[in-house]
C-alpha cells in the first residue's frame, strides 16, 4: 500500500512533467495571463504596426474560423518593434469565439474571459522564405491578440460582417480587399508578451505572442454574425462555428512581460 500511494504521489507532483511529455510542449499557448505576476519590462518599445489596405486579398472559411487572408508578396502590411527581432509581414487574421457571451477568447486576463479574440498572424521575413517554413521554426511567428468585447458596433469591422454570408460553409471562399486590419487595434497600444505556440494544429512552439491589454468593442448583431457561420461544407448537416477556441495551457518555465507605456 505504501508503495502504491508514493507512486501516485509521484505521479501527481510529476503532472506538469507528464503534461509536457505527453503535450509535446513546453510553451504551449494559450495561457491564463495573472497581471501580477507578470514583468514590467521598460525594455520594450511600443509596437510598430503599418498595413496595407491594398494587400488584402480574400475570406476563407476553413472550417475552424474565417481567415482574412493577405498578400504578403511585398513589405507594405508589416509589424516590427515591441519584442520583435525582425520585422513580421501579415499573412491573416482570423476569430476565436463562444456560443454564449461567457466564453469565446483563448487568452484569459486573471480568468477573465472575453466573448471573442482576434488574431493578427505575421511571419518572420527576414529569417525565413515561407509562411509554411516559418510555422516550423523558432522565432517564425509573432500574433497580435486583441480582445473584443460587446458595446457598441464596431463601424470598421462590419465591412467584413457584411461578407461573411458568402463564406457560410467550410472551404468557401470570397473576394474582400481594401479592408485596413488597423481599425481594429485599441488606441492604446500596451500589451503582454510571452514565448508560446499555435493553438490549433500543428501547435508549433513558434509563436511570439502581443496581447494588447486593451480590448475593443464590437456589438451583438456582428458576433451573431459569427456564429451565423458554419464548421460544415454544404450538403452537410449544419453545425454552427461556435466554441473554436483552446483551453488554456500550463504557463510552465515562462515569465508574461508587460510594456509600461
Ligand atoms: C501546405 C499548406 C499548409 C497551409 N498552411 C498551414 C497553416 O496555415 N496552418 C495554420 C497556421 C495557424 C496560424 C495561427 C494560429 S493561432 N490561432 O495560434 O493564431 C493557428 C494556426
Ligand atoms: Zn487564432
Amino acid at each position: 500500500l505504501v508503495n502504491m500511494t508514493l507512486f501516485f504521489l509521484v505521479c501527481l507532483l510529476d503532472q506538469q512533467s507528464w503534461q509536457t511529455q505527453i503535450q509535446g510542449g513546453s510553451r504551449q499557448s494559450p495561457i491564463d495571463i495573472r497581471s501580477s505576476e507578470s514583468v514590467h519590462d521598460p525594455q520594450l518599445t511600443p509596437l510598430s504596426i503599418s498595413y496595407d489596405p491594398s494587400d488584402c486579398l480574400q475570406i476563407w472559411n476553413n472550417g475552424y474560423s474565417f481567415l482574412v487572408e493577405f498578400d504578403d508578396s511585398k513589405d507594405n502590411s508589416v509589424v516590427s518593434g515591441g519584442p520583435l527581432e525582425n520585422h513580421y509581414k501579415l499573412k491573416q487574421f482570423h476569430f476565436h469565439w463562444g456560443a454564449e457571451n461567457n466564453r469565446g477568447s483563448e487568452h484569459t486576463i486573471n480568468s477573465l474571459v472575453y466573448p471573442a479574440e482576434l488574431h493578427l498572424v505575421h511571419w518572420n521575413a527576414e529569417k525565413f522564405r515561407t509562411f509554411d517554413e516559418a510555422i516550423f521554426s523558432e522565432n517564425g511567428l509573432a500574433v497580435i491578440g486583441v480582445f473584443l468585447k460587446l458595446g457598441r458596433k464596431h463601424d470598421g469591422l462590419q465591412k467584413l460582417v457584411n461578407a461573411l454570408p458568402a463564406v457560410k460553409y467550410k472551404d468557401s471562399t470570397v473576394e474582400f480587399s481594401n479592408f485596413d486590419p488597423s481599425c481594429m487595434i485599441p488606441s492604446c497600444l500596451d500589451y503582454w508578451t510571452y514565448p508560446g505556440s499555435l493553438t490549433t494544429p500543428p501547435q508549433t512552439e513558434s509563436v511570439t505572442w502581443v496581447i494588447m491589454k486593451k480590448p475593443i468593442e464590437f456589438g451583438d448583431d456582428q458576433l451573431s454574425a459569427f456564429r451565423s457561420l458554419l464548421f460544415t461544407p454544404f450538403g452537410e448537416k449544419l453545425e454552427n462555428m461556435v466554441d473554436n477556441f483552446r483551453q488554456q495551457q500550463p504557463l510552465m518555465n515562462r515569465v508574461v512581460r508587460a510594456t509600461i507605456l
